[in-house]
């Protein structure tokens, strides 16, 4: 049937709407939240908080907005009881991306502002999810290991207590420094398929918590979040670097797709993986282990040679996560932990200039047949 607008497989390159918060140049390989590049933010020493801010006000704070902010989010850490019981009856083999969405979905039940649809009570949602998704993530882990979840501890920042959550000890400069950079580099990404998905459930008036749950369901998808945790389970499959290039070759042979490559927008270098890769040699040194980083380093040069593809968010932050000691299957969650603040701050764009999002298939089914009666087939 004559399409009535023109398709577009994948709705590449389709602008669905307008925005503040994050600019995307995919050939120079440029990404900047609220107009400032990461690269500065990065260099210049941001914490996590400040981004969080910047990605919600749409300028960075100063010290008493930040130290206000900072205070905020620590105080909205714990878990209530339910919640942690939620987790505790929940299977300890589960997908801890299935845990989250379901923990996410959970939490909105015993938000204090559940059913207040105001613009204020939706930042106090805010950050609360902020606030409370990592102890999720970590809370779980622990459970699943047998072990009672750690109180978070307010004196920290994001990024410390994420592994003060996890081990019960508190982490050194350098992961705390890592972590933190990894935490502002997955933030926001302008329309990627998770945030598209948090607009499109906010589009319908319909709950910050269901935005977000949809927001969790479509990031842990292997072509868009999930990737990191392939990336390290390839890396691990090949076990030598000497044989990286003979595995990655056979694997393109067979039509396969090598996880932490490729870009819908990229067409150069995704400028965060320029910091995640010399954070991964960084980490690989420390711990003295690199042959992690250097299997990556040659995959990246041996992709880019035979597919001109360049490696993506995802593919050195696995290495730099595993050499960091986090189990494989947080990753994804641990996107989820950063991506959070720019999800929150794209539904409460979209709430703050609301249209449904709608869009259209081209039809190519059949048409006009004839209704046969079910005795008559
Ligand atoms: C945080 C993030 O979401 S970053 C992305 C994380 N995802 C991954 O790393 C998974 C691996 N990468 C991919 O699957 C893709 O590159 C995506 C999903 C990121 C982008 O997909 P699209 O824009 O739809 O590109 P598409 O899949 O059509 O690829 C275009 C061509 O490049 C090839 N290609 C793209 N990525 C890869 C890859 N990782 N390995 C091998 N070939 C690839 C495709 O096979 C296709 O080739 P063809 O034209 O000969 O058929
Ligand atoms: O923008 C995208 O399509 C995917 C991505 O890199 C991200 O979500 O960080």
């Amino acid at each position: 049937m004559a399409a009535e607008t023109t398709f577009k497989a994948g709705l590449e390159d389709v602008v669905s709407n307008t925005s503040e918060i994050c600019f995307l140049d995919g050939k120079q390989g440029r990404l900047l939240y609220y107009g400032y590049d990461i690269h500065d933010l990065v260099d210049g020493g941001a914490s996590f908080e400040e981004v969080v801010y910047l990605l919600w006000h749409g300028e960075l704070p100063n010290q008493s907005q930040l130290k206000a902010f900072t205070d905020e989010l620590a105080k909205e850490r714990a878990l209530d009881e339910p919640v942690l019981d939620l987790l505790k009856r929940l299977p300890k083999d589960a997908n801890a991306m299935a845990v989250l969405r379901t923990a996410v979905s959970f939490l909105g039940l015993y938000d204090p502002d559940d059913g207040d649809e105001s613009l204020e009570a939706n930042y106090r949602k805010a950050a609360r999810l902020v606030a409370k998704i990592p102890t999720v993530v970590t809370s779980f882990e622990r459970i699943r290991q047998g072990l009672e979840p750690v109180q978070p501890d307010p004196s920290l920042s994001a990024a410390a207590n994420f592994f003060y959550l996890l081990r019960g000890t508190k982490p050194s400069e350098f992961e705390t420094k890592a972590f933190n950079t990894a935490l502002i580099l997955h933030a926001d990404h302008e329309l990627n398929a998770s945030t598209f998905s948090a607009r499109v459930t906010a589009g319908t008036l319909s709950d910050m918590y269901s935005a977000i749950t949809s927001a969790i369901g479509t990031l842990k998808g292997p072509l868009h979040g999930g990737a990191n945790e392939q990336v390290m389970r390839m890396l691990l499959e090949i076990g030598d670097p000497a044989k990286a290039i003979a595995w990655i070759d056979d694997a393109l042979t067979q039509k396969k797709k090598i996880m932490g490559f490729g870009h819908r927008v990229y067409r150069t270098e995704d400028p965060r993986a320029t910091h995640l890769r010399e954070l991964s040699k960084q980490a690989g040194e420390l711990k003295g282990e690199t042959k992690w980083f250097e299997m990556s380093q040659a995959i990246e040069k041996h992709m880019l040679d035979v597919k001109g593809l360049h490696a993506n968010v995802d593919f050195y932050s696995a290495s730099l996560y595993y050499s960091l000691g986090i189990p494989t299957h947080l990753y994804t969650p641990i996107f989820a932990c950063s991506r959070i603040s720019g999800w929150t701050a794209h539904v409460l764009e979209q709430y703050k200039n609301n249209r449904l999002i709608r869009p259209r298939a081209e039809y190519v089914g059949p048409t006009n047949r004839t209704f046969v009666p079910l005795n008559e087939r």
